[in-house]
């Protein structure tokens, strides 16, 4: 469990990212921040793992309150994966991979196996591990990053617009494949996107916030989809027929075959919620 308690931040040039911020986040449920530019969602994900110091308010994960944990071993033990890679560009993809591992005191030997094991199960087979990170495709590398940050077994998974520089088909398999790994694994998994569709896709639990990290919703996909909260987040999530930054759609959901699909206004599937 994570939980933010009243946390701010303003940074050194008097900009106040994020107002007053508290949550509470489930462990084994995929969390998701979403919002548009500038409304403190990195600076929120980056509290977790001490990246981002709270100008006042704290962090708790698993009643740890983590200005008290040393930040290096509190980087290691959380995951975390950025929007371009993060590779080391002169490791091969399986070092890459191994390197927490090892850096956490994992033989090499076995660290490499797990990473082999890793990059497998996020569907990349296991000879692009001798190539390095440019050999490889951006879909290719963010896989990578994902293996990477899973192989030392990390309770929680920090992912901050993981999937925001791929093109929409390589970004739909990948978020796929993210929910699939989600399922066999149980992780805690904050995310953050500013993109309310894949919001909807992947996360339990959908956070909507405006500038300052102000929380303008927290629910379900399927609450915020049938109750939003106010016309900032019926505009948000594209419900309102004005349209504004997003196509003007009217979503709506409906159950078929014991699944909840949402359709959108020109009864389009989206897709389905899962339960
Ligand atoms: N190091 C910094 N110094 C000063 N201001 C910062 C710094 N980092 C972020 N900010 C500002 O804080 C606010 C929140 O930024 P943050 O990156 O958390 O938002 P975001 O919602 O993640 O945005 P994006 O989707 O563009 O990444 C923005 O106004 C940003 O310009």
């Amino acid at each position: 469990m994570i939980r933010f308690d009243a946390v701010t931040k303003t940074y050194a040039d008097g900009t106040r990212a994020v107002g007053e911020f508290s949550l509470t986040i489930p462990s084994h449920h995929a969390t998701v921040f979403v919002g548009s530019s500038g409304s403190g969602k990195t600076t929120l994900l980056r509290m977790v793992n001490r990246m981002v110091e709270p100008t006042s308010g704290s962090v708790w994960i698993d009643g740890q309150d983590v200005s008290t944990a040393d930040p290096v071993q509190l980087r290691r033990s959380i995951g975390y994966v950025l929007q371009q890679g993060g590779l080391l560009p002169h490791r091969t993809v399986l070092d890459n991979v191994a390197t927490v591992a090892i850096l956490n005191g994992t033989p090499k030997a076995r660290a490499r196996a797990l990473a082999s094991e890793m990059l497998e199960r996020v569907g990349l087979s296991a000879d692009l591990g001798r190539r390095f990170p440019a050999q490889l495709s951006g879909g290719q590398q963010q896989r990578v990053g994902v293996a990477r940050a899973l192989v030392p077994d990390p309770n929680i998974l920090l992912m901050d617009e993981p999937f925001g520089a791929v093109d929409p088909i390589v970004r739909r398999e990948l978020q796929n494949e993210l929910g699939r790994l989600q399922r066999e694994l149980g992780k805690t998994i904050l995310f953050v996107t500013h993109d309310i569709d894949e919001a909807f896709r992947l996360g339990d639990e959908v956070v909507v916030l405006r500038t300052g990290g102000e929380i303008a919703q927290c629910g379900t996909p399927a609450d915020i989809l049938a109750h939003p909260a106010d016309d900032f987040v019926r505009h948000f999530i594209g419900a309102d027929a004005a349209g504004g930054d997003h196509e003007a759609r009217k979503l709506t959901t409906r159950d078929v075959d014991g699944q909840r699909i949402v359709f959108d206004s020109t009864g389009r599937p989206l897709g389905v919620i899962e339960p």
